[in-house]
């Protein structure tokens, strides 16, 4: 079974309920004290930690003296202004006594619709936890309208684990695992220790949430852990009230395991490789052997660019004789690609009069 020890890159998500007290809408500081030691002790060990965190809205109402009630979206989204920036500081506070630097991301759904900003994000995602940076994600909920929303944090950090390829991600919640139906309203329920597979029969036990504050319920964690699974994440839902809840998981606290339906690399490149290419890029011998050794394709390899696509778009990638390769996202528009072909890295930002990324297709953008 997936374990948090073994991971090398956690998404962890943090909902409203444990963050932020419902009677007086403050944050619950010993609590995210206490959490911040997880953190360090699992960036110690060298591995990388995103946090995907809700509560901006639930401290921002309070902020605001919204009361408990139901919000129209403007003054949810009022309020998310207020909190976010208090939610962010507080992680913050927290985290810099162990030497940890936190950056703030906000994101919505089409930044993850969108291949070229979603690229971006990754690219972004990546230099930051290059740096030893722990993300705090967010949904920018005072942009995002109804059509662009994920409206629950449970999916989004399903869809950042996705994003950075990572191998667990960890959803702390008001209760200890999946059962088999909502134990807030049958005490005869039980909890499943491993899911293998998301049947009808598991979602039809998934209800709606039973607190105030949240927004998913069991119904969009189980769509976080499809996605999060089919892209090779194992997912686990835990207990997050106790104080250090990652600790006491490692511990052996009762969770809810999904299986990952194998590592996030070969799902990422099953992902690719399943994609319509909008164009062709032609590459020389050189490039063919560069590619066999596992090495991203550079401009200078470039033969011949057919095809009118975007930045972040599928192409197919052929050797000299037109044989097919693989398919790769462009990190170059078919016209940057024309201009490039043939060229040296170096000699890019000449060409195009701005700089741009060495690679016309990382190697992590590839299904050859
Ligand atoms: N099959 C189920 N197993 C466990 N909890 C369930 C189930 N169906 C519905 N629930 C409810 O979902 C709640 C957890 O979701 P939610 O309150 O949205 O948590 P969070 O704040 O962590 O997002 C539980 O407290 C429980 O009341
Ligand atoms: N983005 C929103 C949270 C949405 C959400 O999923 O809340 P929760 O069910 O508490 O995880 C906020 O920060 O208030």
């Amino acid at each position: 079974m997936a374990s948090l020890t073994a991971a090398r890159r956690i998404v962890v998500k943090i909902g409203s309920a444990l963050l932020v007290d419902r009677a007086t809408g403050t944050l619950r500081a010993d609590w995210l004290g206490a959490l911040a030691e997880d953190v360090a002790m699992l960036k110690a060990r060298g591995a990388d930690v995103i946090l995907v965190s809700s509560g901006s809205i639930a401290l921002g109402r309070g902020v605001l003296g919204l009361g408990l009630g139901t919000l129209a979206l403007e003054q949810s989204q009022a309020a998310a202004a207020v909190g976010q920036i208090r939610l962010a500081r507080a992680y913050e506070e927290v985290l810099a006594p162990h030497g940890i630097t936190t950056g703030q991301v906000l994101v919505t759904l089409e930044d993850s619709a969108d291949r070229r900003r979603y690229l971006n994000s990754r690219a972004t995602m990546e230099t930051l936890l290059g740096f030893g940076v722990v993300p705090i994600v967010n949904e920018n909920d005072t942009i995002a309208t109804d059509e662009i929303r994920y409206g629950d944090n449970d999916r989004l950090a399903a869809q950042v684990a996705v994003t950075v390829g990572a191998d667990v991600a960890v959803l702390l919640s008001d209760v200890d695992g999946f059962y088999t139906a909502n134990p807030a309203e049958d005490p005869a329920a039980h909890r499943f220790d491993l899911i293998e597979e998301i049947t009808p029969e598991i979602e039809a036990m998934a209800g709606d949430a039973a607190s105030g504050l949240s927004k998913g319920g069991m119904k969009t964690k189980l769509m976080a852990a499809k996605t999060a699974t089919g892209a090779g994440c194992a997912l686990a839902i835990t207990q997050g009230a106790v104080l250090r809840p990652l600790r006491a998981l490692e511990n052996g606290a009762p969770c809810t395991w999904f299986r990952p339906k194998g590592d996030p690399q070969a799902a990422r490149k099953r992902w690719i490789a399943a994609m319509k290419p909008r164009g062709s890029i032609t590459v020389d011998a050189g490039a063919v052997a560069a590619l066999g050794t596992g090495k991203s394709l550079l401009p200078a390899g470039v033969a011949a660019v057919t095809g009118d696509f975007g930045r972040g778009d599928p192409v197919a990638i052929l050797g000299p004789e037109g044989q097919g390769l693989g398919t790769g996202l462009s990190r170059y528009t078919a016209a940057e690609a024309r201009l490039i072909r043939g060229c040296r890295s170096g000699d890019i930002e000449a060409i195009l009069g701005y700089p741009g990324r060495a690679a016309l297709i990382h190697r992590d953008d590839m299904a050859t």
